[in-house]
Formats: structure tokens, C-alpha cells, sequence
């Protein structure tokens, strides 16, 4: 088979830049004979699955665990995002998923089929962007290269698709450019254009949006839900961009120092970090005392006072705390202006995550 567990991974890229989208027929000695399709299996399964996935680079004083005891079971039909500072190991996570790397421990599985042991049935279900514009063909155009990975599935796709998709990455105009005329925002949408042809069931972006300008990331957003809601893949995408998670994703899984720290619908990891917290304004000031009661009742703070207007965050208010909060300004002089619970971001939550697992 063609996987190297090596501490370098040039030869996983490797893979990944010359047979992209999951043709390694004659790989490395691997069987060319065809593998049978995978089970039929209950849509309920997951699609994706890890089990106990654990990756580590090198040895000794220099081994580092990229990845540590997955678990993740991905549904049918959703979009999931993984999110993580540097170096948490979302990017061995994907190579795991694929195949392209060997884990020390652990399976991973593609629609029930352990992606190692028959890595074909596996990728035929899949296709991948990894590394950018690594997997495009410079040397072809634009529409050349979408029309190559498109034969690459079990159904070629029709010129008006072709065509259609190269529209939706922006790319009209440059469609019968070489790749290697475009500029690193340009080849990056040829990438993905070449990854979505396949029509594959399951879809892996690492860092999709990378160099994208806004509009096209705007496109690619829409794009990704369209895929799952109107065609019922299951998108699976790594990005630094809360924006692009919080808009697209049904899911998010976060990783730290190769762990799964989170792992929640966006709506419930929104509530879960839904804290009472209230901004308050108040037409007025606060005598020192009345503030100094507020900060510690409901832990006022970050204080602005502008002319006569007075603005704080009650974070965490519980309880009576919040009546109270209220019952002390009404002491005071100032009238109040309103008074707004505070929504979490994803970006907050991320970082609230992140840094308690820091702390630990
Ligand atoms: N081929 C490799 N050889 C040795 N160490 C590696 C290799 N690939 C990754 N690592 C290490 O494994 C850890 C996880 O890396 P990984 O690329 O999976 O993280 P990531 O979450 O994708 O990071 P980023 O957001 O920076 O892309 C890091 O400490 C990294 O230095």
C-alpha cells in the first residue's frame, strides 16, 4: 500500500499532489485488483469515523504526539468544521481520516471501511484539498486540470457542471489559463473546484478559504451548504476562519495538543457558553460605592464613562443577582439606557476552550 509513516511527510504530499483526489492504482505494490464496493450500511451510520486515532511524530526527546486518542463520528449530510490553535493536530487528523499517513494506534473509517486496510474503497467515497493548490496540474488550465479530476470519479461530470463550478469559484475568465499564470488566491479555487467535481459523498478542505478574497469565500460558503443540504455530502473542513466555521458548519470539533476538547452542534456550544453576562448603559454616573458594590456582586468590569453616560459588563449574572444588579443602579442617579445580554462568538469560545485546556 501506498502509506509511509515517516516523520517527514513529503511522501504523503506527495501522494496527495500526484494522484490528488484518491486514484493510487499501482501504488507502491498496492493490489491493483479491485476491492469490493463498501457495505450497505444504514444511513444512521457514521460516515466518517475515528476510533481511538493516536499519531506520533518521531521518538525520544523529539517525539511529539500530534495526535492523541480521537474519537469522532461524523453523520451523513453534515458539515463539520475542526478547529484549533497551530499545531493541535487537525491537519494529521485529516491525513489519518484519509489514509495518507499510518496512526501508531487506532482506526479510521470511511463508511464503515477501515481506510488502511482497503484504502481504494475509501477514497472512492472521498475527495480531498489539502496543502493548497499542491494537487492542481500547473501545466493545464484551469478547465483542463477540472475536466481531469472529474474523469477521475466513477461518473464524469458534464461540460455544464464543469462549467458551472468554475463559475462558482470565479474563475470564467481564466478557465483556459495554465495554472501556473494564476495568482495563489486563483490556484487555490482551481483546488477546490477539482476537489467538489468528483461528486464524492465526502469532502475534506484543509484551510479552504486561505487566500481567498472576501466575495470568494463568501461564494465558497454557499457553495459548501448548498452541497450538503441540496446533495446530502458530508463536508468535513479545517480553517482558522471562525467566520467561514460559525457560518457553514453544523458541527464543530475543537482540538488541542492533539485532543478533541469540544464537540458540539454549533447551537449547543453556543449555549453551553450562553453565561448570563448583560452590557448595561446608563444615562448618568455611579458613585465609586455603588460601582464598587457592582463589581462585587455581578463582577462588573470594563468600565466606560463617557461625559454623563456610563457603560459595564455583568458577566456571569445568576440568580437574584441580576434583580439585585438592577435594584443597586436604581439607587443611584443614573437612568438606565438598556441593558443586552451578551452573546458569545464562536471566536470566544474557542479561545475559552482552548485556554482552560492550557490552564490544566
Ligand atoms: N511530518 C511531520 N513530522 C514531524 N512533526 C510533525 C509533522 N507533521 C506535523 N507535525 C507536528 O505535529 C503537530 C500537529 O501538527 P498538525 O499539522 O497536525 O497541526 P494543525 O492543527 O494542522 O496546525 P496548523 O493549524 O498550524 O496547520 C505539530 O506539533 C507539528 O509540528
Amino acid at each position: 500500500m501506498t502509506n509511509t509513516d515517516t516523520a517527514n511527510d513529503s511522501a504523503d504530499r506527495a501522494a496527495v499532489e500526484t494522484v490528488p483526489s484518491g486514484d493510487r492504482t499501482g501504488g507502491d505494490g498496492e493490489s491493483t485488483s479491485p476491492e469490493s464496493a463498501p457495505p450497505a450500511s444504514p444511513s444512521t451510520d457514521p460516515i466518517v469515523e475515528a476510533r481511538g486515532l493516536t499519531k506520533t511524530y518521531g521518538s525520544g526527546d523529539d517525539a511529539v504526539t500530534a495526535v492523541d486518542d480521537v474519537d469522532l463520528a461524523i453523520e451523513r449530510g453534515t458539515v463539520v468544521g475542526i478547529l484549533g490553535p497551530n499545531g493541535a493536530g487537525k491537519t494529521t487528523t485529516i491525513k489519518l481520516l484519509l489514509g495518507l499517513i499510518l496512526p501508531d494506534a487506532g482506526e479510521a473509517l470511511t463508511d464503515g471501511v477501515d481506510v488502511i486496510d482497503s484504502p481504494r474503497v475509501g477514497y472512492r467515497a472521498v475527495g480531498a484539498m489539502l496543502e493548497g493548490a499542491r494537487n492542481v496540474y500547473w501545466r493545464l488550465t484551469v478547465r483542463e486540470n477540472v475536466r481531469y479530476f472529474a474523469r477521475l470519479g466513477d461518473r464524469p461530470a458534464d461540460p455544464d457542471r464543469i462549467d458551472a463550478l468554475i463559475e462558482q469559484v470565479g474563475l470564467t475568465q481564466k478557465a483556459d489559463t495554465t495554472v501556473n499564470e494564476l495568482s495563489r488566491g486563483m490556484k487555490q479555487k482551481t483546488s477546490l473546484a477539482c476537489t467538489l467535481v468528483r461528486e464524492t459523498p465526502v469532502v475534506f478542505l484543509d484551510e479552504p478559504t486561505l487566500g481567498l478574497d472576501v466575495e470568494s469565500s463568501l461564494d465558497l460558503r454557499r457553495e459548501l451548504r448548498t452541497l450538503v443540504d441540496e446533495e446530502e455530502r458530508t463536508v468535513i473542513l479545517s480553517s482558522h476562519d471562525m467566520d467561514v466555521i460559525e457560518a457553514v458548519c453544523d458541527r464543530v470539533v475543537i482540538m488541542n495538543e492533539g485532543r478533541v476538547v469540544a464537540d458540539e452542534t454549533i447551537d449547543d456550544l453556543l449555549s453551553v457558553f450562553r453565561t448570563q453576562s448583560y452590557r448595561v448603559r446608563l444615562d448618568g454616573t455611579l458613585t465609586a460605592e455603588t460601582k464598587s458594590t457592582l463589581e462585587s456582586t455581578v463582577n462588573a468590569t470594563d468600565w466606560v464613562e463617557q461625559g454623563e453616560t456610563t457603560q459595564f459588563d455583568a458577566p456571569a449574572v445568576q440568580g437574584d443577582a441580576f434583580h439585585e444588579m438592577l435594584a443597586t443602579i436604581r439607587t443611584s442617579q443614573a437612568a438606565f439606557r438598556s441593558v443586552d445580554l451578551l452573546e458569545p462568538d464562536l471566536e470566544e469560545i474557542f479561545l475559552d476552550v482552548t485556554d482552560s485546556e492550557d490552564d490544566e
